[in-house]
């Protein structure tokens, strides 16, 4: 399904709209779009650090991808949940046997020491869960606010990639003063798509 413009949708409304989209995507499908986001992210010019993350629930991506980074000899971060809402604390990924249940829906993260939250300054690349992009580049996570305040670390030429449903790249999505933009979407059809577009 492609989301219209909606200038009537809230955050809260659009969360909404979108999760249930993602819960009804049949397991097939979610595992052939895994495997495209995988070979996309093998194509991405990949700098010597890259922050990703292990997807959850319905979220894109695949511990495939992240596999991949990792053997391309990049550093890969992974982030850690802090006790209270603040910046993402971070750990390398050193592979699977080394990921334990996090703090929060047992969200799987690197048992490996702790890098603290300006490790994420060392990173080139940054590929973010989200929700959906628009095409301004305003994000839409979970609402916790966890990767609005780490991207306040990160360096200033850091490409900042949300990784999406093709359904998941629209047109606008509602845009507060602390959402900082992405520089790029990863979709299963369309690869890395530079926005703004
Ligand atoms: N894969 C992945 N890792 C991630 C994130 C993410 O969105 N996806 N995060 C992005 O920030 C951080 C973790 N943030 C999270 C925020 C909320 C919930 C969660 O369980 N939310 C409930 C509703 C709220 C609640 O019960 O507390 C939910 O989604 O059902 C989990 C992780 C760091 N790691
Ligand atoms: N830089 C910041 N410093 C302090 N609080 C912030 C900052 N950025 C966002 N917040 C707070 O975090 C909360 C969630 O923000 P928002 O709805 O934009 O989350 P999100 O980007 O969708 O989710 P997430 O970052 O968890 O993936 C808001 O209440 C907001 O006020």
């Amino acid at each position: 399904m492609a989301y219209r413009c909606n200038d009537q949708w809230d955050k809260v409304t659009w969360r909404s709209h979108l999760a249930g989209a993602r819960s009804a995507v049949p397991a097939q499908q979610r595992i052939a779009e895994a495997r495209a986001l995988a070979g996309v992210a093998a194509s991405l010019p990949l700098p010597e650090t890259v922050c990703c993350y292990v997807p959850f629930g319905t979220e894109p991506g695949s511990v495939a991808l992240v596999d991949m980074l990792r053997n391309t000899g990049a550093r890969v971060l992974l982030p850690v949940i802090p006790p209270r809402p603040d910046a993402l604390d971070w750990a390398e990924y050193t592979g699977t046997a080394a990921l334990v249940p996090g703090r929060l829906r047992g969200v799987l993260e690197p048992s490996g020491p702790r890098l603290g939250v300006s490790a994420v300054r060392s990173a080139g690349l940054v590929l973010l869960p989200a929700l959906a992009v628009d095409h301004l580049g305003v994000r839409l996570g979970r609402g916790a606010g966890y990767y609005d305040r780490t991207l306040a670390h990160v360096a200033p030429d850091t490409a900042l990639v949300a990784i999406v449903r093709d359904d998941e790249l629209v047109e606008r999505l509602p845009a507060e003063p602390h959402d900082i933009r992405m520089t790029g979407a990863l979709t299963p059809s369309r690869g890395l798509v530079r926005l703004p577009v």
